[in-house]
């Protein structure tokens, strides 16, 4: 059995004047995933986001959380919602414990429960250390981690963090990864968006890639990573000896074969056909030439797997959505 829904968002659309910035978005989220939102800049994910979060009014189109309606009850939608935005304005002298305080108060929590809130995301993001330092003194990654403390102190239970490891350094990204596998842990369901790809293939288990205001797909990593394209399959394959150059004259000299890269003394095929035979036949022709040692499934990379969703579509058989304008030149985020 699936895990329950628990967000179900279909057919939203918001331009501002003549800019679709959302056009047409449908996806679904379920319980406990943590799933990521890939598009460049100005893809139109802060809008999407901001309209999850109560904070944009759709033009049209429905946002359903636990099957109510988020536009019809913001209210509730709200209580059930953490939202860490892509900016933060320092107040003037506030001590971080004021400033979780502050929030813990406009929560509406009671005397007892707020100092215990407060103090168990102090703990959990680490910033108990610092709880009287000045928030316009913090670090980026202090900075960062201060945002997602506010943000967990309502404990609500879908978390839609927007761009929240832009700018830190490499060890606080990782200090962030950790917390957000700790708060999956804890059973959260996670919308974090990025346009770095990398960044978010490490932390979620679903991606949801947009291009110009469109969504353009949605699936689990797995399948994203093993979708067969129309390439076929690419396989990396090694052969016993100092270099590659036999397999690569082998595999120019095979029907159907095309060498996607040569990495010291592997080499990443891919074979046209994906029919189990046709596959079946080369690998066995291909052991029986060469000293093979060692041949697996090439895990597409995600950078490579977007930009074939832009050229070739996302291969399902009925799109939720509309699908990306062909008159728009994709851009393919950095990585
Ligand atoms: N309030 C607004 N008024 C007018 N245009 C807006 C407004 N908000 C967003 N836009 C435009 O909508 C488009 C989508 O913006 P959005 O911020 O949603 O993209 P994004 O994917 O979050 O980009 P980034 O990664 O740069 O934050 C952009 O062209 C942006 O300029």
């Amino acid at each position: 059995m699936s895990t329950p829904l628990l967000l179900e968002v279909s057919g939203l659309s918001k331009s501002f004047g003549p800019l679709k910035a959302v056009n047409n978005a449908s996806f679904v989220i379920r319980q406990g995933q943590v799933v990521g939102l890939i598009g460049s800049n100005g893809a139109g994910k802060t809008t999407l986001m901001r309209m999850l979060a109560t904070l944009e009014m759709p033009d049209s189109g429905h946002i359903r959380l636990n099957g109510a309606d988020v536009v019809d009850h913001p209210e509730l939608a709200r209580s059930r919602i953490g939202w860490m935005p892509d900016y933060f304005h320092p107040y003037k002298n506030t001590s971080v414990r004021e400033y979780l305080d502050f929030f813990a108060r406009a929560c509406g929590m009671g005397r007892e429960r707020l100092l215990d809130a407060v103090d168990e995301v102090m703990d959990f993001t680490e910033l108990a250390g610092l709880q009287n330092q000045m928030i316009d003194k913090l670090s980026k990654g202090q900075t960062q981690r201060l945002c997602l403390a506010r943000t967990l102190i309502s404990d609500a239970q879908f978390l839609i963090l927007d761009e929240p490891a832009a700018g830190l350094d490499p060890k606080a990204r990782l200090e962030f990864k950790n917390l957000v596998h700790l708060l999956k842990a804890r059973g959260k369901t996670l919308l974090i968006s990025s346009h770095i790809l990398s960044e978010l293939g490490e932390m979620c288990d679903a991606l949801i890639f947009m291009n110009a205001g469109t969504v353009i797909h949605d699936g689990n990593m797995e399948d994203l990573l093993h979708r067969q394209t129309e390439s076929g399959y690419a396989f990396e394959i090694r052969t016993a000896g100092d270099d590659t150059a036999s397999l690569e004259e082998w595999l120019a000299l095979r029907r159907g074969w095309k060498v996607r890269h040569v990495q010291q003394q592997k080499v990443v095929a891919a074979f046209v056909s994906c029919e189990p035979e046709a596959v079946a036949a080369e690998l066995r022709q291909l052991c029986l030439d060469l000293p093979v040692i060692d041949f697996h499934r090439s895990e597409r990379r995600l950078e490579e797997a977007f930009v074939d969703i832009l050229i070739h579509g996302s291969g399902e058989p009925a799109p939720r959505q509309n699908p990306a304008s062909s008159q728009e030149t994709p851009s393919i985020p950095a990585s």
